[in-house]
């Protein structure tokens, strides 16, 4: 039998009018701000799939380089990217420079779990049958990376 811990909040116990400021604010006030709020909790919803559709993305892309000992950060497409990024936000009127960290921020966490999904991938290749050991024959193919880290 599982033991729910009631204590912990989930989506099932959110509460989209908690607010430090009930009973401080005129009551239309409260109701426009939650209102607003609304639309807030949906912008953050969608951000929360988003993020999670593109860290799955990113995590593929983690196993192919991975398998390919490519390394895990691409920084000529780091730059093209923070520079399209910056575009689109002035064109969103978005600060450019607040798209470019947000963007490095995600960047930086991408290429941890890169390093994190290398490291296991070359731990298993080296134990057990089928594993490449990591030794010399493991490059018989040639060089598959301007790495080969
Ligand atoms: C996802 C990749 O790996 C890293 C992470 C990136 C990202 O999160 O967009 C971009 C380049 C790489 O530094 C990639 O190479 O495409």
């Amino acid at each position: 039998m599982t033991e729910l811990n009631h204590d912990l909040p989930d989506s099932e116990s959110y509460h989209p009018a908690a607010s430090s400021l009930a009973g401080h604010v005129d009551p239309a006030v409260m109701a426009e701000l939650l209102s607003i709020r609304s639309s807030i909790d949906n912008i953050d919803a969608t951000l929360v799939y988003l993020l999670a559709e593109r860290f799955k993305a990113t995590q593929k892309v983690g196993f192919l380089k991975a398998a390919h000992r490519l390394p895990a950060g691409d920084p000529g497409r780091e730059t093209a990217q923070i520079a399209r990024l910056r575009r689109l936000a002035e064109d969103a009127q978005l600060d450019p420079a607040f798209a470019e960290k947000f963007l490095n921020f995600i960047i930086g966490e991408v290429i941890r779990h890169h390093e994190a999904i290398a490291e296991d991938h070359h731990n298993a290749a080296g134990r057990g049958p089928g594993g490449d050991g990591g030794g010399p024959a493991s490059s018989a193919a040639g060089p598959t990376t301007p790495l080969n880290a």
